[in-house]
């Protein structure tokens, strides 16, 4: 049974709460947008193509059915409510391209005089749908491209290791990064692979490790400390983390930690991979400087389940993300193959 952080048919969208996890493994509805907006905001659903598909998702359930007196009132709503999901998180590019091609896909059926109020509902119904399947073929080509470049060269079984949760609880299905340790797996040429437990919302520690263990790859959790410890004691042949969003010059925004991983992995002459979808990647920005880095609220550092573990009344910083410098990454693996972070500007088109 595979892993599924998205249950969606025929208007009817749930989630996997993955707050709960992995004490709990439960199931909640999404009943509209603000539905949606919230679960992603709470970071009940969290991973940026994730996030994208359910967002999109939440706004197909709000207009399944619902009737509209004209198109000009469908597209009106259609972007009102995009545009207040994209609100839900700032950093990941995913949900707000997505957003962009299903408002401009609204505008462009809204100007064609063959086409009814209920067909273009239906029409941006069928295009948000669509995410989910592509999403899934984008992270088994991912899986493919990086399983081929981690292997080149290589006739022994290898040792990864990866940082927060890139996997099917990250996505529609099989994940980034973690696709291509699935992928490396499933050449029986994956040797062990290392999960950091990634403070301070602990995507690794709960979420990483239960995809492993549920998929019984050999695996070890270590604490987000351990790395420099890890690369100098151990053979650790490659680090792959995910992306929440790249810019034209392959400055890349990931999960908070990344970026001491990838200096790290430059000491000690490891390479360092990125594995992004193109709906990661966002070329109207030049630089990672142009990333806003979400801050997250105190409690996420100062608890964990509950329960205190930092005095009261302590300053708190919580930045959700960093970003790593284009120079400290050996390729971005998309699913369209390998690319360097120079060669992203040139062969990624709007
Ligand atoms: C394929 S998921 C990409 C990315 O999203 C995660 O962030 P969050 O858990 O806060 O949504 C993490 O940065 C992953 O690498």
């Amino acid at each position: 049974m595979t892993l599924e952080a998205i249950k969606y048919k025929s208007g009817q969208l749930q989630i996997l709460d993955q707050l709960l996890l992995p004490a709990e493994s439960k199931y909640i509805p999404i009943d509209g947008v603000k539905d949606g907006w919230n679960a992603i905001h709470k970071m009940q659903v969290r991973g940026a193509p994730a996030i994208a598909i359910v967002g999109c998702l939440s706004l197909v359930v709000e207009i399944y059915d619902k009737q509209y007196d004209t198109k000009a009132a469908l597209a009106a709503e259609i972007g009102e409510q995009l545009e207040y999901l994209v609100t839900s998180r700032p950093t990941a590019v995913n949900l707000k391209l997505a957003a962009d091609e299903m408002k401009a896909l609204s505008e462009s059926i809204l100007s064609k005089d063959d086409i009814d109020v209920d067909e273009m509902r239906r029409s941006i119904i069928k295009e948000i749908e669509c995410l989910l399947e592509k999403d899934i073929s984008d992270n088994r080509a991912i899986g493919e491209h990086g399983a081929n470049v981690l292997l080149k060269g290589v006739d022994r079984p290898l040792q990864l290791l990866t940082h927060c949760n890139t996997g099917s609880l990250a996505t529609a299905g099989y994940g980034t990064a973690l696709g291509v340790i699935r992928s490396v797996n499933e050449r029986n040429l994956l040797e062990h692979v290392y999960c950091t437990e990634t403070r301070p919302y602990n995507q690794g520690a709960r979420l990483t490790a239960y995809e492993l263990v549920h998929d019984k790859l050999p695996a070890t959790l270590v604490t987000d400390s351990m790395v420099a410890a890890l690369l100098n004691s151990r053979k650790i042949d490659a680090i792959i983390v995910g992306a929440d969003r790249v810019a034209a010059n392959g400055d890349t925004a990931n999960k908070i930690g990344t970026y001491q991983m990838a200096v790290v992995a430059k000491h000690h002459g490891v390479p360092f991979y990125v594995a992004a979808p193109f709906t990661s990647i966002d070329v109207a920005i030049s630089d990672g400087t142009c990333i806003k880095i979400e801050e997250r609220p105190d409690h996420e550092l100062t608890h964990i389940g509950g329960q205190r573990i930092a005095a009261p009344g302590i300053g708190c910083w919580n930045p959700a993300f960093d970003v790593t410098p284009a120079e400290l990454i050996t390729g971005i693996i998309t699913e369209r193959g390998v690319l360097k972070p120079s060669e992203v500007a040139t062969k990624v088109r709007r």
